[in-house]
């Protein structure tokens, strides 16, 4: 699990970063499926909860070829069955957008917890790649343990939402800051406790 990656020192995330996860080429090929399928993120979508992202989304195909091949390593590279993740999601920040603090589980206090989590259950870990840097700002930042991580084409980041416990982790608390300068792309595969069905 996590073959070449770098443990990040913090005793209450379990994070991992990975550099040149993606080749230029992938990354440049999901920068293109993106562009082609972008939409406005909803404050609905996804979570239903206070939702603070003003970048733009899109499903990724797994019908495609490269989604899929994308999708299978970052299985294998978590050690975790394909059948848990969400599908792929392609995030787009311009100018001035940015995704608010948030937790990528669900909070249990949230009206809509029982129907998000029914068939699937709580989010597990989070991959998320950064496909390209934008010019300035866009980094993502961890605001309880303090950690900042810089945008790098290619550069995988994983965490695991999770305590030892297997309860939701406060400390995994975070934000995709506002891009000040060019555009910057990622991809997001959250994965969940059971198969989505
Ligand atoms: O864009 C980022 O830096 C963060 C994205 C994020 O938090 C998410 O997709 O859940
Ligand atoms: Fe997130």
């Amino acid at each position: 699990m996590f073959a070449q990656a770098q443990r990040v020192p913090s005793p209450r995330i379990e994070m991992f970063l990975r550099r040149d996860f993606l080749s230029p080429e992938e990354c440049a090929g999901l920068i293109a499926l993106i562009d082609a399928g972008r939409r406005p993120s909803t404050i609905t979508d996804d979570i239903g909860v206070a939702y603070y992202r003003t970048s733009e989304t899109c499903d990724l195909d797994r019908a495609d070829p490269l989604v899929a091949a994308i999708d299978a390593r970052l299985a294998a590279f978590a050690g975790l069955d394909p059948a848990l993740g969400e599908p792929l999601q392609g995030q787009r920040y311009a100018v001035g957008q940015e995704f608010r603090q948030h937790t990528d589980y669900f909070e249990e206090a949230s009206a809509d917890y029982h129907v998000h989590t029914a068939v699937a259950g709580q989010r597990t870990w989070t991959l998320m790649t950064y496909l390209n840097a934008p010019e300035a700002g866009g980094a993502t930042r961890f605001k309880v343990i303090d950690k900042i991580v810089q945008p790098e084409p290619g550069k995988l980041v994983a965490w695991n939402n999770r305590r030892p416990d297997g309860t939701p982790n406060p400390a995994t608390l975070h934000a995709g800051m506002k891009v000040r300068a060019g555009v910057k792309y990622v991809i997001t595969k959250w994965y969940r406790e059971r198969p989505l069905g």
